[in-house]
């Protein structure tokens, strides 16, 4: 995995106290902790409905001493953010595509040294959609790494880190299960967020 802000010495000691700051004075919660079998993990990252939630994400991720990689939308790797948004753990997804990523990530989870938690936003996108992608669910399967469900709320100010959930390989019977837990947050644009 690439260097990040978060693998950066200094730099992540810096801005792990800002993050912590400024989540204190905006009324922030943080909620959670990673448990030490989730050191190498996927996230599901959810509600998504706006560009709030990115750096809401980092802050926290900071805030709990992660190392977190997070799957974007390719648009906004380009000329000339791509290097900044990598730096800050983006990996560009091109959602026009359905590639080997699945392969390619849980491979790559698999290969790394040291703790890694791969972010999914498996909505896809800010806009209201029923369902979900299950690239997160067959990474986690595939790589043989627990899901943590992590989640954000707005109306509360709440973000952290959920429980644990690990795949049955009922795809359809774990995303019901997946969905039905979300349904008690609320995004910042919360009529966008549906877990039906
Ligand atoms: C550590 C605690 C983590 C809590 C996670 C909570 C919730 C949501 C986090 C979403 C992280 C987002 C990273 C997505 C980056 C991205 O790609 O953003 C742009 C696209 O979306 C826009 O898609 P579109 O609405 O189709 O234009």
């Amino acid at each position: 995995m690439h260097r990040t802000i978060f693998t950066t010495p200094v730099v992540s000691t810096l801005l792990r106290g800002l993050s912590v700051a400024w989540l204190r004075l905006a009324g922030w919660t943080v909620q959670g902790q990673l448990p030490p079998e989730a050191r190498k993990s996927v996230f599901i990252a959810a509600p998504h409905t706006s560009n709030w939630d990115l750096p809401y994400t980092l802050f926290a991720s900071f805030a709990l001493r992660l190392t977190p990689y997070w799957m974007g939308k390719a648009s906004i790797f380009r000329f000339p953010f791509g290097g900044l948004m990598r730096w800050l753990g983006g990996i560009p997804v091109d959602r026009s595509k359905s590639s080997n990523l699945v392969a390619a990530s849980a491979e790559a989870l698999v290969a790394a040294d040291g703790p890694v938690q791969l972010i999914v936003p498996p909505e896809g996108t800010r806009s209201k959609t029923v369902y979900w992608k299950t690239g997160f669910y067959w990474i986690a399967v595939t790589a043989k790494l627990p899901i943590v469900m992590a989640h954000m709320d707005y109306s509360r100010k709440l973000v952290g880190l959920g429980p644990l959930f690990h795949p049955t390989g009922d795809v359809d019977a774990d995303m019901i299960e997946i969905k039905r837990y979300y349904a008690q947050f609320k995004g910042k644009n919360a009529s966008q967020f549906t877990h039906e």
